[in-house]
């Protein structure tokens, strides 16, 4: 089974949406909202990831769907369906959690087997359906294994079968990778991208790494302080990131204030020249001191600065270049050279700040 390839949806051609969130509220106390009257559509059969800084409300979204949290003002629909006042179980929702929570004492078959029993269904009928989400994992012949028995890649198939065997709609993976060392964690995120491809299911996937969010994403959802700031492909929301915290967050961009505004051009996209061959001032370019130099294979990344600005050891660059290592081989920069930056105008993208009613309009729901 072949799962549409369904990113975010657009206003013109609205594709039919596994969960609507609209005018979502949460508050714990007194003050700025954890998720603050947020909308956003996430397309039937799509991978979305909710990205966003420690805090930024994340987590509070997700446990909303998944009914682990109560809404303080704003409606969830599933399909159609407004889910905001059900019990976690009628939702059409499971959840897969952070280094997959399985009970130890228990088999991998009855780990999977676990929801069916308390819902009262009989032994051999939920044997069998967790035997066949097994075999569909590719986890049949470790079905007996007790999950230290089992490689991290093993646990979280199990994981996944004992969170499919409710027969979800959408699945929401809260970090489900962070426990996981860097190397297993590379593999197990390609592994979770070829299962929601092959169950064609909707899968809500909360991530504070921006390179996680980017290797799996149809959809990107970027979070800040309770709002979205951006909605879109990952390919969109790096090169055109719609303000300056996403520019920031995502990083590879440099935000350069310029007297028309702030605007972000990508540190592979900035050309750097020595100061003696500088072209004249103008509106795409601007004087710089190298206060760095990294080399990191491939490339070499400079970091600079205003010039006139005082270095302290612990100061950090305020711009970055990346320079390849043929070019940096070619023409090498010294720390403390001046040089000129610039860019060509159509790598420049103009960056906003994001204000409350700007983020609570549909269409920046809808990317
Ligand atoms: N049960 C709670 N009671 C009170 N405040 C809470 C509760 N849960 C979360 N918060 C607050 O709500 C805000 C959003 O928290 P949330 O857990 O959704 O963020 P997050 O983006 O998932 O962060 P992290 O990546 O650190 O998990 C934070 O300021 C947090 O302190």
């Amino acid at each position: 089974m072949q799962a549409p390839n369904t990113s975010v949806t657009s206003l013109a051609t609205p594709a039919p949406a596994a969960i609507e969130i609209i005018s979502l509220t949460k508050r714990y106390a007194q003050g700025k909202p954890a998720v603050d009257s947020i909308n956003l559509r996430i397309a039937s059969g799509s991978y979305c990831c909710l990205l966003g800084p420690s805090g930024c409300g994340k987590s509070t979204t997700l446990r909303m769907i998944a009914g682990h949290e109560s809404v303080t003002s704003g409606d969830i629909l599933l399909e159609n369906r407004n889910i905001t006042d059900l019990p976690a179980a009628e939702r059409g929702t499971a959840m897969m959690f952070q280094s997959f929570a399985l009970f130890p004492h228990l088999s991998a078959l009855d780990n999977v087997a676990f929801s069916l029993k308390m819902k009262g269904v009989d032994k051999a009928k939920r044997q069998a359906a967790a035997k066949d989400l097994l075999e569909r994992v590719a986890m049949g012949h470790l079905a007996e294994r007790k999950p230290a028995e089992l490689s991290g890649g093993q646990q979280q198939r199990v994981a996944l079968a004992r969170a499919l065997i409710t027969q979800p709609r959408v699945l929401l993976l809260d970090e489900p990778l962070s426990a996981l060392d860097p190397f297993l964690r590379i593999q197990m995120r390609a592994e979770l991208r070829r299962w929601q491809k092959e169950l064609g299911l909707t899968f809500i996937h909360v991530t504070h790494s921006q390179e996680e969010a980017m290797a799996l994403a149809d959809t990107m959802v970027v979070m800040n302080h309770g709002l979205i700031e951006q909605v879109g492909p990952p390919h969109e929301v790096y090169n055109r990131p719609n303000s300056e915290f996403v520019a920031r967050f995502m990083g590879g961009h440099n935000v350069i204030d310029t007297p028309a505004g702030k605007i972000g051009v990508r540190t592979d996209h900035m050309l750097v020249t020595p100061a003696a061959e500088a072209a004249a001032d103008g509106p795409h370019n601007m004087p710089a001191v190298v206060t760095d130099v990294e080399y990191q294979g491939t490339y070499v990344l400079l970091g600079l600065q205003k010039p006139g600005k005082a270095q302290t050891a612990s100061s950090t660059a305020e711009f970055s270049v990346m320079v390849s290592e043929a070019q940096f081989g070619a023409r090498p920069y010294q720390v403390g050279e001046p040089v000129q930056l610039s860019w060509a105008p159509t790598a420049a993208h103009s960056l906003t700040t994001l204000t409350k009613a700007m983020a609570a309009s549909p269409a920046a729901a809808m990317a």
